[in-house]
């Protein structure tokens, strides 16, 4: 078992809890999605997961051992982290963008060395990122900054990846290919924890979702038995199609209301 968590419960300053009594457990090679509408605490959650933020109660166990145990450094090497609209503001190049994944295995005052740059230029290259090396990260498009943090994390050669809406910036193409990288890592051993808005996406690439709202997962487990009709419109509170559209696709189609009368005043 990569990651456990067990009772998580986190609020911010004296608030009330965001979320209360989490648990799951992430094996190697599992992609976990999390769905759940805006504000519900998605975001929150993945930030407890990766020792960016402490649970108020409950545990986040990373391979049996507690997070609390960790050094900064040793979760980097564990866990790579795709925040949400991440910025880097410098005018780094991309391949210097990539190399400061390698910063948990290098110490403060050496430079990179070969191996690192190699790892960094194969990371480029496994998401056919190569063409843009030298260009400067900050003239990015969102889409291909989204790839180069992608990238970025890879270099940590990570066994956990935690990506925060990771398909939010991207067209259908990227969108797609994305999850084909997901699932490739999936196989090659690496586990997956990610946010999203696109039920579709979980039941293509997921086989462990939860859907979070009021506090909680109202529902965890296979994506099959998680996302229906019932579920999706306990989450959004609109009525939602899922269309079969072949032996391992489902799609999930929102449906407007024509009887909704929305008060404007101007
Ligand atoms: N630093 C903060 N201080 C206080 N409240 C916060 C802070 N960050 C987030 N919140 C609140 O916590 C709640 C959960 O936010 P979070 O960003 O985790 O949700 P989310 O499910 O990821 O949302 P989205 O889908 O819109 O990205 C929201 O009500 C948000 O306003």
């Amino acid at each position: 078992m990569i990651m456990e968590a067990e009772n998580l419960s986190f609020a911010y300053e004296d608030n009330n809890n965001i979320f209360e009594d989490i648990n799951f457990t992430i094996d190697k090679g599992d992609v976990f999605c999390i769905l759940g509408p805006n504000g519900t605490g998605k975001t929150t959650l993945l930030k407890c997961l990766n020792g960016i933020y402490t649970p108020n109660n409950g545990n986040v166990l990373i391979e049996g051992k507690n997070i609390k145990e960790f050094s900064y450094t040793e979760i980097s090497k564990i866990i790579g982290y795709i925040p949400q609209g991440h910025v880097v503001t410098f005018p780094f190049s991309v391949l210097d963008v990539v190399l400061m994944g390698r910063a948990p295995y290098i110490n403060l005052t050496d430079s990179p060395k070969e191996k690192d740059i190699k790892i960094a230029e194969t990371a480029l290259k496994n998401l056919g990122m190569s063409y843009i090396k030298d260009r400067e990260y900050s003239t990015l498009s969102g889409g291909e900054r989204q790839l180069v943090f992608l990238a970025r994390v890879l270099a940590q050669e990570p066994d956990l990846l935690i990506l925060d809406e990771p398909t939010s910036h991207l067209d259908f193409g990227n969108q797609i290919r994305l999850l084909e990288i997901i699932d490739k890592l999936s196989e090659m051993g690496l586990a997956i924890i990610m946010s999203s808005h696109f039920p579709d996406h979980a039941f293509s690439t997921s086989n462990k979702v939860a859907i979070m709202k009021n506090k909680s997962f109202i529902d965890f487990g296979n994506p099959n038995d998680v996302i229906t009709q019932d579920n999706l419109k306990k989450a959004y509170g609109i009525d939602i199609n899922l269309i079969e559209i072949s032996d391992n696709q489902k799609i999930c189609v929102p449906i407007k209301s024509p009887n909704q009368s929305l008060d404007f005043d101007f």
